[in-house]
């Protein structure tokens, strides 16, 4: 089995504790010694905010912003790389290719962000595509996706399932700046579309919850199910 988790900076380390990182990479070891291929991706969280929320003031464009965020993204790859060890390739990939040939290998492989212009949402998706992952996992700091910003919105109703179509829709209005905050990017949620690869949305705040989904399908977030496969055996049976 493949799998790709997208760990969000908030969930990986949101105030640089150690100890958060080191029970995401004992999970991602767990699940190395289980036999799956795992990749991750790690984003930038709130530091790479500050970062550019900075540059901003000092009058960075929105691509200079992007790399500054992706230079934070791979800092925070480097984290869990420390945690990680032996098992980890030793740098985050900055392409799909290394990625991909560092898991052939049988390394587990740590990227951050990749190109301006996006999230390392859309990395998760396009190197889950990349490798046939058999599920992608977006870790992040809410339950799932809802009908609006929870942390906004008291009203926001959380989806158990959701067409890639339709989440395309929830999110189409989220602002596209350096650092914006949405549970899967635009570019991301067209890759799930096109590929129709299992996916989840869970809130990776506790690691143990994305063990949990991963090897035994539990978990309490939101799976992202192509249209008419929800009553689908054979899909939910990859
Ligand atoms: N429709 C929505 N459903 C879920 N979360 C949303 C939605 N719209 C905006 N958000 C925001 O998306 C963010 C997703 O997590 P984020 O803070 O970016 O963490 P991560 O570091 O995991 O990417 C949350 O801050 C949440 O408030
Ligand atoms: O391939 C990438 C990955 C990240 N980023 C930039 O880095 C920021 C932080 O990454 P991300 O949003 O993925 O971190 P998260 O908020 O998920 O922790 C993004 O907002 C983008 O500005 C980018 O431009 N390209």
């Amino acid at each position: 089995m493949r799998v790709v988790i997208s760990i969000g900076g908030s969930v990986l380390a949101p105030d640089l504790q150690h100890e958060r990182v080191n029970e995401h990479a004992a999970v991602v070891e767990r699940l190395d010694d289980e036999g799956i291929d795992v990749g991750t991706v790690v984003g930038g969280g709130g530091v790479a905010r500050q970062y550019i929320r900075a540059a901003r003031e000092l009058g960075a464009n929105e691509i200079q912003l992007d790399d500054i965020g992706i230079a934070v993204t791979r800092l925070n790859a480097r984290l869990l790389i420390s945690a990680l060890g032996d098992v980890a390739a030793p740098s985050p990939a900055e392409d799909y290719e290394t990625a991909g040939a560092a898991m052939r290998r049988g390394d587990v492989t740590v990227m951050g962000g990749v190109v301006a212009g996006q999230t390392t949402d859309a990395v998760a998706a396009a190197f889950a595509e990349y490798v046939d992952a058999d599920l992608l996992v977006f870790a992040t700091s809410v339950p799932g996706v809802f009908s609006a910003d929870p942390k906004k919105d008291d009203t926001a109703q959380r989806f158990d399932q959701i067409t890639p179509g339709d989440l395309v829709d929830v999110i189409a209005d989220i602002e596209m700046a350096a650092g914006a905050n949405a549970p899967v990017d635009l570019l991301a949620a067209k890759l799930i579309e096109r590929s129709g690869m299992r996916t989840i949305v869970l809130d990776g705040t506790d690691p143990e919850r994305i063990e949990r989904a991963v090897l035994d399908g539990e978990h309490e977030g939101t799976d992202i199910v192509p249209a008419g496969t929800e009553d689908d055996v054979s899909y939910w049976a990859r």
